[in-house]
C-alpha cells in the first residue's frame, strides 16, 4: 500500500478522470499551519500539491525528510523551497507544459478583453448606459489584435502557445527570455528578441509568462511600469510577485498603464487591502482581474493529474522521477 497525501483538495482531484492504482491510500488535507500538513505526512511516502499553495519550507521539509518524491500538479513549484529539497535528497517534480494551451487562450482572450474593453461596455450597458458606453468606444478607437505590438516576457510552453495564436491573428511579436535567445524558436515562431527595456517601451500589450524565481521577483517594478509605452495594457498569468502591485494601482490611477489583466496576486487570496482591489472607479474600469484559473480547464486540469500520478507510480515501480526541478 502506498501512501499519498494529496494537499491538492479532493474537490480538485476528479477521479473520475484519471487512473488511479486500487493499491494507493489517497489522503486529502487541507493543512492551515506548518505542524498539520507535517504531522499528516508522518506516514506517506509521496506529497502531491498544487501549484499555488501550501507553502513547503525549510522547516517543514527539515521534517518530512522520508517523502520519496514531492509532485507539484502544475508548471510552477515557486511555493516549494527546492534548494532545501534538494540538499535533503528530496525530488520535487512539476508537470511542465501540461496547461500551457489553457493559458495560452486565456491570455489572448484577456488581450482582446483588455483591447476592445469588452467588460467595461458589459458594466455600462447593465448600469443602463448602453448609448453613452456605445459613443466612446466608437470614438476610443479600438485596435486589432493585428494592429498591434505585443511583447511576451518568458519564451517557454506557454509564451511560445501564445506566440503561436498571435501569429495567425496577424499581429508584431516581441520577446525577452532573460538570459538567452531562441533564434531556432524565433524562426519558427517568427517573433524577435528584445532587452527588457526594449519591449517594455514598444509593445502595447506585455504580458508575462516566466515563472517566479529570484531572477523574476519584482522584475515589473516601478520603473519597469514607467518604461512601459503611455495607454499600453499589460497582463499577467504568471505569478504575483512578479509585479509590483502598488505601483502597478498607481499607474492605473493616472491612466499612464492603459488597462491590466491581473489573474495571479501577493499573496493568493489578496487581502481586502491589495491596492489592486482599491482603485477609484475610473482606475477600476481599467483592470480585469481574476482568480488565478488561466490553466483551469478540464483539459488541462486532467492532463496534470494524470502526469503527476503517472511519475509517483514510477517512484514506486522503483523508476527515476520524470521532470525533477531541483538535482
Ligand atoms: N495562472 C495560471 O493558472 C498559471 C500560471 N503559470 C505560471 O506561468 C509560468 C510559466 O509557465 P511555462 O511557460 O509553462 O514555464 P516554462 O518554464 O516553460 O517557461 C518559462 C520561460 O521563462 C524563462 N525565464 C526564466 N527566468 C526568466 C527571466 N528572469 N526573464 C525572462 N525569462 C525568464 C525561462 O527560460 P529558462 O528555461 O532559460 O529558464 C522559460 O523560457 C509558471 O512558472 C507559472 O508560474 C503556469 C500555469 C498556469
Ligand atoms: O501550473 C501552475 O503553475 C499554476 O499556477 C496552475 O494553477
Amino acid at each position: 500500500m502506498s501512501i499519498v497525501i494529496s494537499a491538492m483538495p479532493k474537490w480538485r482531484f476528479d477521479a473520475s478522470q484519471v487512473i488511479v492504482p486500487e493499491d494507493w491510500d489517497i489522503r486529502f488535507i487541507n493543512p492551515s499551519t506548518e505542524k498539520e500538513l507535517i504531522l499528516a505526512c508522518k506516514e506517506a511516502d509521496y506529497l502531491l500539491v498544487p501549484a499555488s499553495t501550501p507553502e513547503i519550507n525549510a522547516n517543514v521539509l527539515r521534517n518530512i525528510t522520508h517523502i520519496k518524491l514531492i509532485q507539484s500538479v502544475g508548471a510552477g513549484f515557486d511555493r516549494i523551497d527546492t534548494q532545501t529539497a534538494a540538499t535533503l535528497k528530496i525530488p520535487v517534480a512539476n508537470v511542465p507544459g501540461q496547461n500551457a494551451k489553457s493559458v495560452a487562450e486565456f491570455t489572448i482572450g484577456l488581450m482582446i478583453a483588455l483591447q476592445r474593453q469588452i467588460l467595461v461596455a458589459d458594466w455600462e450597458i447593465k448600469a443602463g448606459r448602453y448609448g453613452e458606453i456605445r459613443k466612446i468606444l466608437f470614438k476610443q478607437g479600438l485596435n486589432e489584435i493585428e494592429d498591434s505590438k505585443i511583447g511576451l516576457v518568458g519564451l517557454g510552453s506557454i509564451g511560445q502557445h501564445v506566440a503561436r495564436i498571435l501569429h495567425s491573428l496577424g499581429a508584431s511579436v516581441s520577446y525577452y527570455d532573460g538570459r538567452r535567445q531562441l533564434p531556432e524558436t524565433e524562426a519558427q515562431l517568427q517573433v524577435s528578441y528584445k532587452s527588457l527595456a526594449a519591449l517594455l517601451a514598444d509593445s502595447d500589450i506585455v504580458s508575462l509568462h516566466v515563472p517566479l524565481n529570484d531572477t523574476t521577483r519584482g522584475l515589473i517594478g516601478q520603473r519597469q511600469l514607467e518604461l512601459m509605452s503611455p495607454g499600453s495594457f499589460l497582463i499577467n498569468t504568471a505569478r504575483g510577485e512578479i509585479v509590483n502591485q502598488t505601483a502597478l494601482a498607481q499607474m492605473l490611477e493616472t491612466g499612464r498603464i492603459g488597462g491590466a489583466a491581473i489573474d495571479v496576486f501577493t499573496p493568493e487570496p489578496p487581502k481586502s487591502e491589495n491596492p489592486l482591489l482599491n482603485l477609484s472607479p475610473a482606475a477600476r474600469a481599467r483592470l480585469i482581474v481574476t482568480p488565478h484559473i488561466a490553466g483551469v480547464t478540464v483539459g488541462a486540469m486532467r492532463k496534470m493529474l494524470q502526469a503527476s500520478l503517472e511519475n509517483i507510480a514510477r517512484v514506486i515501480n522503483g523508476q527515476p522521477p520524470a521532470n525533477i526541478v531541483n538535482r
